[in-house]
């Protein structure tokens, strides 16, 4: 694999909420990803786009210093809050890491195992709830925004939901700690849900929206979430995403705002995805 140019075009955000710096990761002799550099602007939607296998939920975890298995890794991963200095994900403390993925970067996957088969989701919702603080109409709220009907939602245990609901109920959720960013890995049908009509801007609003103490929503909004979504489907995660970044041969290949890299992609394997999609929507 080549090295990746330290500096993408089009990867040079001003406000970055994170930032990957030649970041490695190798399972036994099986190099993943390679000196992989992306910075993700704050509030933005970047979707990250790749093939099967060329390591999007490697990436994913690594954002959130969740690599479980034996790997080699390199390189580094930089959060910085609101204001606040940054922090670099690599060296949190066992005693932060869990804050850190409820509160400032989370990731949320496809598979539904977020959730367990025996209790409905409204069990499920419940510790989060308690956690966060807040209260069962916010998450009714988000689920509506979502599209979703909340009580029927709640109330189902995950084997009567498909995949496309448990993952944004999953969504839902991780939105109750109003995280910084939420990572959506692999969610291919909620993606594509997401991508249709205003779904994302209401989801985001109400994340972003505070409650007084008797529940009125809207009294102080907070930022907007950073979203990224990393997926292999194109026109899904560009129907959603400000920029785009396209992931292959271990590295950010080129990234760029989303427009641009489907009216004029650079390099030859964007080239051929958007080609393959049937070029510009
Ligand atoms: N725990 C592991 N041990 C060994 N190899 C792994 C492990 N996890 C992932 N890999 C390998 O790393 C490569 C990248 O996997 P990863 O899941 O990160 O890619 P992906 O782009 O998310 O794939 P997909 O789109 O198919 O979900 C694959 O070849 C996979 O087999």
């Amino acid at each position: 694999m080549d090295g990746s140019p330290l500096d993408a075009p089009g990867n040079e955000p001003d406000d970055p909420v994170l930032t990957v710096e030649r970041l490695s990761v190798a399972y036994g002799s099986a190099e993943v990803l390679d000196r992989l550099d992306l910075a993700v602007e704050r509030g933005e939607r970047l979707a990250v786009v790749g093939e099967g296998a060329s390591g999007k939920t490697t990436l994913a975890q690594a954002l959130v210093d969740g690599i479980s298995a034996p790997a080699q890794v390199s390189g580094s991963v930089s959060y910085r809050p609101s204001g606040g200095d940054p922090v670099s994900v690599f060296d949190l403390a066992d005693d932060e890491r869990e804050r850190f993925r409820r509160e400032a970067v989370t990731v949320v996957t496809g598979d539904g195992d977020g959730f367990d088969a025996t209790s409905t989701l409204r069990g499920q919702f419940r510790p989060v709830l308690r956690a966060t603080g807040t209260d069962e109409a916010r998450a009714e709220r988000l689920l509506s925004a979502l599209g979703l009907d909340p009580d029927r939602v709640l109330d189902a245990r995950s084997r009567e939901l498909n995949a496309a609901t448990l993952a944004l109920a999953a969504l839902a959720r991780a939105a109750l700690a109003a995280p910084a960013v939420l990572v959506v890995d692999d969610c291919r049908a909620a993606i594509g849900h997401l991508a249709r009509g205003d779904r994302l801007d209401r989801f985001e609003s109400v994340a972003a929206a505070d409650t007084d103490a008797d529940g009125t929503e809207g009294v102080a909004p907070g930022p907007l979430p950073t979203i990224v979504a990393l997926g292999t489907e194109l026109p899904a995660l560009a129907a959603l995403a400000d920029r785009l970044a396209v992931l292959h041969d271990g590295h950010v290949v080129e990234v760029g705002p989303t427009e641009r890299l489907l009216d004029e992609p650079s390099h030859p394997h964007t080239r051929r995805l958007v080609e393959f999609y049937g070029g510009s929507p």
